[in-house]
């Protein structure tokens, strides 16, 4: 078995001024070494500053270079700079109550002053993270108390996930065919005391059953599918979305945006001949020779000639402007600035000599060689590159004259609401009873436009009458009625959760043969956010399979109808799948070359520190609207909310969006993030500077 990784962190302001009056280090090493399965620790210093501590944590959790196991000793006291317990916290994703308690216990065993120590252990990530009192003493027992478990620990939480994914499907068909499927059995526990009505006396037993038209005793009372975790759901999506298509596309504006299929090579040099970088005299230098003299001008060349150039010969110079190709012979240029007129010609009109100010001109000064820009048949980009909006890759493009290249297709998006209640956003009528304005739609679209990615507005399907959704849907997929061009990926809103007009997944999977990949995540907001894909056969309703494009599944994501959930959940699913079909995941070689530009698949993620308190969810991660801003004075990020408490980050609330440029990521927990934590951010938006300071 490889030794697993452990890292050492010694919180301690004295410690960090003077590094040799740590003790607890070495007394805490060989505790390790001696179970012989640690590598030697990495070890390192801070004060006790919580931003400090929290920063060396996620360096050694969250990036590439995880290790199994980090000690934090110091800080854990009752002093008033004691805060290491409240810098370790809020990073914690999971708490190990029991490895605080039996530290305690067997410190008691030694002194009633264990009870003064406040240690906090947890996972985070697939990292165990354990804090340790200062004294060298203290921080020997405790560790010995837990020693012997660690390594267990650590492999169990760097495991992999031992759920089953796959257990949708299989739990979706155990429900229709009215079998009790593991989490989704509670419903046999209802009491039920009818006092109006009819009495239903088997409805706890009686199958249940998506199918709409069911009566009320079999519907679900509890969701068939189970919760998954965000990552699981990712991995699904990933793992559901076609490999993407390379397409043949002439090279102008239409291809910003998409990632190169193909490695391409010049065609062309750049500059095809040898051209002026300035404006003055072209000259025959040599080297060791002043160019300094009166020379009689011989010809006079500008950027556009046509036809060759008469020879220079020696002793004359050649009028040259910016760009314009050197006469055979010369080869090299003087500035006009570095010259002066000694006479013209007898008219007047033109020089006849002049004099070179410039004694020490060498030979190739101010001129590009053929091919010194770009040479001929050099690679100038790479697949996997992508072509991006600033315009130097369709510029490296056009100057070696490519004309089409190798890209992965776009997909293109239709955008589907679903709701009886729904009106056009732009209806000049006033709305009655409970009708609402469609707000999914223009959001959703503009959004997957800023993107980069066509989409066809599919409209709004209403629930009833029925079947009006299914023809939505098969209509789109097929490419008739609203979407004139068959559509890759459908977003649809509204209609996945428990009502018994949300008609989205027993439509996907009853009318279209659709497979169901989730239909609920474990998120705040987003829920019932559900996944699936249609076979294209099937969603088409005829057999005319011919390219790639077309045997491939249609993806469709429905999200819940309440617009934030909407929004958050396009960023966060429906984002990394259209980037793994636009060719992004693709960019092993590009990647080879370029390490630093790592493409990733959905939002940039970032770290933030928290202006403020943050309220945690006690089970969903939430995805917390907020505004991202770059400190000018100390490079920093910083996030604010778009509104904390109250109605602030209701899923409805789609003003929880506006103005909001990321989503800080809360892991589930009790309380509040804390003011001046360091979290994981997902950037919807670009980042404007400010002088953000913490919010006291
Ligand atoms: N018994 C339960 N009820 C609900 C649950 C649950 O687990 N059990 N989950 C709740 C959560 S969380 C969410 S999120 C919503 C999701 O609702 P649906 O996806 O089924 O959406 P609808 O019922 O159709 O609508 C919800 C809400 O959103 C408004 N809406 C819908 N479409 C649009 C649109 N295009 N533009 C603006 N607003 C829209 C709609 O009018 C409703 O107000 O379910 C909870 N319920
Ligand atoms: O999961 Mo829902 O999107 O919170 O309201
Ligand atoms: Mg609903």
């Amino acid at each position: 078995m490889d030794k697993l990784k452990v890292a050492l962190l010694i919180v301690s302001d004295t410690a960090s001024q003077d590094p040799a009056s740590d003790k607890t280090a070495s007394a805490l090493t060989p505790i390790l070494t001696a179970e012989g399965k640690w590598e030697p620790p990495t070890i390192k210093i801070v004060p006790d500053n919580v931003f400090h501590i929290q920063q060396s944590v996620c360096d050694w959790t969250d990036g590439p270079n995880w290790y199994n196991l980090i000690l934090l000793s110091g800080g854990t006291g009752f002093a008033v700079r004691d805060n290491t317990p409240e810098a370790v916290s809020p990073l914690i994703h999971r708490h190990a109550p029991g490895l605080v308690h039996g530290m305690i216990a067997a410190s008691l065993k030694v002194t009633p002053f264990a009870m003064m120590s406040r240690p906090v252990a947890g996972v985070r990530d697939k990292t165990l993270i354990i804090t340790l009192p200062g004294s060298p003493k203290g921080a020997m027992e405790n560790l010995e108390a837990v020693v012997k478990l660690l390594p267990h620990a650590c492999l169990q939480s760097a495991g992999a996930n031992s759920r089953n994914m796959h257990a949708a499907g299989v739990k979706s068909l155990e429900a229709e065919a009215g079998v009790s499927s593991g989490s989704s059995g509670q419903h046999n526990h209802h009491h039920h005391h009818h006092h109006h009505g009819h009495v239903v006396p088997k409805a706890h037993t009686a199958p249940r059953s998506n199918d709409p038209s069911a009566g009320p005793g079999r519907r679900y009372r509890s969701s068939p599918y189970p919760m998954l975790s965000v990552e699981d759901a990712l991995r699904e999506i990933s793992e559901q979305t076609p490999e993407p298509i390379v397409i043949e596309a002439p090279v102008n504006t239409a291809i910003v945006g998409s990632v190169l299929a193909e490695d391409i090579y010049a065609a062309e040099a750049v500059p095809a001949y040898r051209a002026s970088i300035v404006d003055g005299y072209a000259i025959i230098a040599s080297k060791g020779t002043s160019t300094n003299g009166t020379f009689p001008v011989a010809s006079i060349t500008h950027a556009n000639v046509g036809g060759a150039l008469e020879p220079l010969q020696p002793g004359t110079i050649a009028r040259i402007t910016t760009g314009a190709p050197l006469p055979p012979n010369a080869n090299a240029v003087v500035m006009v600035e570095d010259t002066e007129l000694a006479t013209t010609t007898p008219d007047g009109n033109e020089e006849a000599t002049v004099h070179i100010l410039a004694e020490d001109i060498l030979p190739g000064e101010n001129v590009r060689e053929p091919g010194s820009d770009v040479a001929l048949g050099s690679k100038i980009l790479s697949r996997g590159d992508i072509i991006s909006p600033v315009g130097g890759e369709i510029g490296m493009l056009a100057a070696t004259g490519t004309r089409t290249v190798k890209v992965f297709k776009k997909p293109t998006v239709g955008v589907l609401s679903t709701g009886d209640e729904l009106v056009e956003h732009d209806d000049p009528r006033s709305l009655t009873g409970g009708q609402i304005r469609d707000s999914n739609r223009p959001s959703l679209i503009s959004c997957l436009n800023s993107w980069g990615f066509s989409t066809v507005d599919l409209g709004i399907a209403r629930d009833t009458p029925a079947g009006e959704l299914e023809h939505a849907l098969r209509d789109s997929l097929r490419g008739v009625g609203r979407a004139s061009s068959s559509v890759d990926v459908i977003v649809t809103t509204g209609g996945v959760s428990m009502g018994e007009l949300d008609l989205l997944k027993p439509t996907i999977e009853r009318s279209l043969g659709g497979t169901i990949h989730f239909g609920r995540v474990s998120m705040k907001p987003g829920k019932p956010t559900t996944f699936a894909t249609v076979p294209f056969k099937a969603a088409a309703g005829d057999s005319r399979v011919t390219t790639q494009q077309e045997r491939q599944s249609k993806l469709i994501f429905s999200l819940p109808g309440n617009p934030a959930s909407a929004l958050v959940t396009l960023n966060l699913f429906v984002l990394p799948s259209l980037h793994k079909l636009s060719g992004l995941g693709e960019s092993s070689q590009a990647l080879a070359t370029k390490p630093w530009m790592a493409p990733h698949l959905g939002l940039p993620r970032v770290a933030v520190v928290l202006t403020h308190h943050f309220p945690l969810d006690p089970k969903r991660t939430e995805y917390h609207r907020a505004v991202v801003t770059a400190s000018r004075s100390d490079g920093r990020l910083y996030a604010t909310s778009t509104g904390v408490g109250g109605v602030g980050q209701r899923s409805s609330r789609v003003g929880s969006l506006a103005s909001a440029n990321a989503l800080v990521i809360l892991r589930p927990g009790r309380g509040v993030a804390i003011k001046g934590a360091i979290v994981e951010a997902l950037m919807m938006g670009g980042v404007y500077g400010s002088d953000t300071r913490i919010i006291c």
